[in-house]
């Protein structure tokens, strides 16, 4: 069992403010979540503030971090908990100067021991590897493998996050490689009873792990 693996959840690509809501409160309700991402592609900043505005309090009342995506300057101004970056993204350290040295910043690695190396030398929050298997969700080029969470664990403290594909029936083996968190899209938004049957199915694959 490794218990200290938790659950980051990353919103759908697109959603409606009002009605997504409600399902990140029943999905923060139904078990433990460390964070959530607002990941909204190819829309306008008034957009995302928008969203910002009917998510943050949804997760930040229940002491879940709020973290968004792509943006800096946004999540500074909106009062979120942290940015994540990808590396065609803003740089880490311009992320860190934007959003000073309390906020969580993560950076996306892909499968690279060097970029992992050098974002967390940099200061970075975690690591980002991914995509550890087949995802719809979005267009990926770098496959990440298992061994690399554990090669991470035995050099470095800072956390990492397994993305891609991850669902409660496959996360066995990336839960016991070592990752501190799971982030997942479409197997907890798009699970069939529903996103608070799936935040307890991967509650219950992480404890038994
Ligand atoms: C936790 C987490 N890991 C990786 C990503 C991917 O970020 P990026 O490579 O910048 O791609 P987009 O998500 O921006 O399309 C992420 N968002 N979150
Ligand atoms: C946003 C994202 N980044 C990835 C990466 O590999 O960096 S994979 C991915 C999509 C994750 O969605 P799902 O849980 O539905 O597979
Ligand atoms: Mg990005």
């Amino acid at each position: 069992m490794k218990a200290d693996c938790r659950l980051y959840l990353v919103t759908p690509p697109a959603l409606e403010p009002a009605a997504f809501a409600v399902q990140l409160a029943t999905a923060l309700d139904a078990g433990d979540v460390a964070c959530v991402q607002l990941r909204l592609k190819d829309v306008d900043d008034d957009t995302v503030r928008r969203a910002i505005d009917a998510l943050r309090p949804v997760a930040q009342e229940r002491e879940v971090a709020f973290i968004l995506n792509d943006h800096p300057r946004l999540a500074k101004e909106m009062g979120c908990d942290g940015v994540h970056v990808g590396q065609t993204d803003m740089p880490y350290r311009e992320a860190r100067k934007i959003m000073g040295g309390d906020a969580i910043v993560g950076v996306t690695c892909h499968d690279s021991r060097h970029l992992a190396m050098v974002a967390g030398e940099d200061g970075a929050d975690y690591v980002a590897f991914g995509a550890f298997f087949p995802t719809g969700t979005k267009e990926t080029e770098h496959r990440a493998m298992p061994e690399l969470l554990t090669w991470w664990q035995e050099m470095m403290e800072i956390p990492c996050v397994a993305i891609g594909g991850i669902t409660p029936e496959n996360c066995g083996d990336v839960v016991r490689a070592g990752a501190d968190f799971l982030a997942v899209v479409s197997s907890v938004w798009q699970h069939p009873e529903g996103p608070g049957a799936a935040v307890r199915a991967f509650n219950k694959a992480i404890a038994e792990a």
